[in-house]
């Protein structure tokens, strides 16, 4: 007799000693069957837990679209809704950022000033005033001549020390900091192509790396100052600070003189000669001099969201979502740099991802490309959302669009710029925001039905990133969209 005839389990569920065949049967169809109920049970438990993995998966986002179509506002707006913590850790290092941005706007006056100074005193008696872009107009004889005083001198003089100020902040941002200059790529969607090849090798631009962006730009400044506190550079610390300090003095000592220049009534007839709208570029902060020029500015959320820092290459952000619906879900968010000459590099980006934000800004309908003049910019936005709905690798990924600057568009359109001068096909339509954004979400429709390689739904916003509020509101709508399909494709995935 072994161990195992005392074992009171193996007793208990011995068949009994006086089992008949047909009840003997009957146990061992009884025990397969158990057998297979409880195997299922372990199948089903097992790919339960699988779906669970593949809920957990990081959600991939991508935002797409043309240089300065706002994807990196909208990356901001993320990161304020879903990611505070961490926003309101970065808000301080927007400072120097939005102190570039302020002065950028006021030595593009200058410039333009010291231009028009520097025609009026030609001996000329027809001198109308001079203009590169739009000579026709601002010639026109009808307009009397600017008249240019002693006080404008005075201000460029006075102005003079925030062009080492612009130095300054350029140098240490980098390449980021510059806006973008003119590109030999011809067409809007240079990905997925043999072209891309060669643009991909000759392009300057293409990186895939992290040393651009804002958060790199960011690192960077914390590195030094790291670097100064380890190596206890007291001295190389306190001149670090001291930079800061002393650019935040120089631009609050010209405070007045920045608020005289930009209410000047000669300066404002210059400008509207020259068709040159400072308000409506990217990071203008003329109107809050009174706040932000000040020794101890601290940037709000807005000045945050408004701030201009270009993007280069691909950055890659990761998020865990505070709260909403995927609270404690990982995002991983990716915003590329816009320009044509960067746009081969969205390619690698392109397989695995659950969702696209295209940005389409379509207050730009008069306007040009800043890399190729030639180019509309509503047209080049058609041409990358064509491509975009056209590429097979994107084919079962979730479009969102947003059309953006409704703002802009809204006051473009109150100040009388008539939309078919620029989009004949617009023809005799009413020139007010609600027909506009009709009819461009229309030919946006239209593009996805026809050029996509398999039927998908169309989801559209009309958006003003810059309002963070309503842009909450867009965002929450959109998360409950991703997340759908995200735990839509795991539900269906082997
Ligand atoms: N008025 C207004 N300004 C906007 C809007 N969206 C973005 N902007 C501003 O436009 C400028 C450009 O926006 P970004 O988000 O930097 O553009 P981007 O698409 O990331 O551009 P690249 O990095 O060059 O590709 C910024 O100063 C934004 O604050 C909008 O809806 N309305
Ligand atoms: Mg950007």
């Amino acid at each position: 007799m072994n161990a195992a005839d005392f074992d009171p389990l193996t007793l208990a569920i011995a068949p009994p000693p006086n089992e008949t065949p047909t009840a003997r049967a009957d146990r061992e169809l009884a025990e397969a069957e158990a057998l297979r109920i409880s195997n299922e049970i372990d199948e089903q438990l097992r790919k339960e837990r699988e779906n669970e993995k593949k809920k957990k998966r990081p959600v991939k986002l991508l935002l797409l679209g043309q240089s300065e179509s706002g994807k990196t506002a909208t990356l901001k707006n993320f990161q304020l809704t879903y990611a505070k913590r961490e926003w309101i850790a970065e808000r301080n290092n927007w400072r120097a950022v939005i102190f570039l941005n302020l002065v950028r706007n006021v030595n593009n006056i200058l410039d333009i000033l010291n231009r028009e100074m520097a025609a009026a005193s030609l001996p000329s008696p027809d001198y109308i005033g001079s203009s590169d872009e739009s000579s026709e107009d601002i010639n026109s004889s009808s307009r009397p001549r600017l008249k240019f005083k002693e006080k404008h001198r005075l201000l460029k003089l006075r102005l003079g020390p925030l062009r080492r100020i612009q130095t300054d902040l350029e140098r240490r941002f980098g390449a980021t900091a510059l806006e973008p200059q003119s590109t030999s790529i011809t067409t809007a969607a240079p990905f997925g192509s043999e072209e891309s090849q060669s643009s991909r090798q000759s392009s300057k631009e293409f990186s895939i790396n992290s040393s651009n962006g804002w958060k790199s730009a960011f690192e960077k400044i914390r590195a030094m100052r790291a670097a100064a506190r380890a190596d206890g550079d007291a001295h190389a610390l306190r001149r670090l600070q001291e930079t800061d300090d002393e650019i935040a003095e120089v631009i609050a000592g010209c405070r007045d003189d920045v608020k005289a220049i930009w209410e000047d009534p000669t300066v404002r007839e210059m400008l509207s000669r020259g068709k040159t709208r400072v308000e409506d570029s990217a990071g203008f902060f003329l109107n809050d001099v009174d706040r932000i020029a000040v020794s101890n500015y601290e940037p709000t959320d807005d000045d945050v969201i408004r701030a201009r820092l270009r993007t280069l290459g691909v950055q890659e952000y990761r998020f865990i979502f505070e709260h909403g619906r995927t609270a404690g879900q990982e995002w991983r968010l990716y915003d590329v740099g816009g320009t044509r000459s960067s746009r081969a590099a969205w390619w690698p980006y392109f397989d695995d991802v659950n969702a696209i934000i295209f940005l389409a800004p379509i207050s730009c309908f008069d306007e040009k490309l800043a890399e190729d003049r030639r180019v509309n910019r509503l047209e080049d936005s058609f041409l990358l959302w064509r491509s975009v709905c056209d590429c097979k690798l994107l084919s079962r990924t979730q479009l969102i669009l947003f059309l953006n600057k409704c703002d802009l568009l809204q006051a473009k359109l109150q100040r009388g710029v008539r939309i078919r001068d620029s989009v004949p096909s617009f023809g005799d339509r009413r020139n007010d925001i609600s027909t506009a954004t009709r009819y461009f979400q229309q030919h946006f429709k239209e593009i996805l039905k026809q050029y996509s390689p398999v039927q998908r739904s169309f989801f559209v916003h009309l958006t003003s990133v810059i309002d963070t509020r309503s842009t909450a509101v867009t965002l929450g709508a959109v998360e409950e969209s991703i997340l759908r399909d995200h735990l839509r494709r795991a539900d269906l995935m082997p």
